[in-house]
């Protein structure tokens, strides 16, 4: 019988201002708490990935995202049990100033030079960043480190 991959799908968003992006310090979440990230969240039952993407930019920062202004410009397979496709999309335009609309799992948001980015960072975040600055859309993560193709 064929096993197949139930994979769990977390959306990322890079808004970019220029060439800044802007990131959020994870605290009381359970996982990277203290390191800064993207603004992310899981796919829930029934969505599609642009409206976890939109979705989660309201919630977790006040942003109304016109879909048509997401542009997916990267895909990273993390090797997990079970495995995570995290994909991630890159915004210019959207409504709305950002603010920090989860302060209970958010410590800070920031504006971040893409060539100066902060640490400690959620490492398959910075390692798509790079990628993605390489001009790569698809990259593969495991904990030890990442294995990029
Ligand atoms: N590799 C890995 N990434 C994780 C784990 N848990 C976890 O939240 N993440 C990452 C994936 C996304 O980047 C981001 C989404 O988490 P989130 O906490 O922002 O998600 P969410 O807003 O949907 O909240 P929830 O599902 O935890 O209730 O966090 C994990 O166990 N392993």
């Amino acid at each position: 019988m064929k096993h197949r991959a139930q994979a769990i799908v977390a959306v990322h968003l890079i808004l970019r201002r220029d060439d800044d992006v802007l990131l959020g310090l994870r605290v009381n979440t359970g996982w990277s708490d203290g390191c800064w990230h993207l603004p992310a969240g899981h796919l829930e039952a029934g969505e599609s990935p642009l409206d976890a993407l939109v979705r989660e930019s309201a919630e977790e920062l006040g942003l109304t995202l016109d879909p048509a202004h997401a542009e997916l410009v990267h895909l990273l397979h993390y090797h997990e049990s079970p495995p995570r496709l995290n994909l991630f999309f890159q915004v210019r335009q959207w409504s709305g100033s950002p603010v920090n609309a989860e302060p209970d799992k958010c410590a800070d948001l920031h504006w971040f030079s893409l060539r100066k980015l902060p640490t400690p960072l959620v490492g398959y975040a910075g390692a798509a960043l790079a990628r993605l600055r390489d001009g790569a859309s698809y990259s593969e993560w495991a904990e030890a480190g990442s294995a990029a193709r």
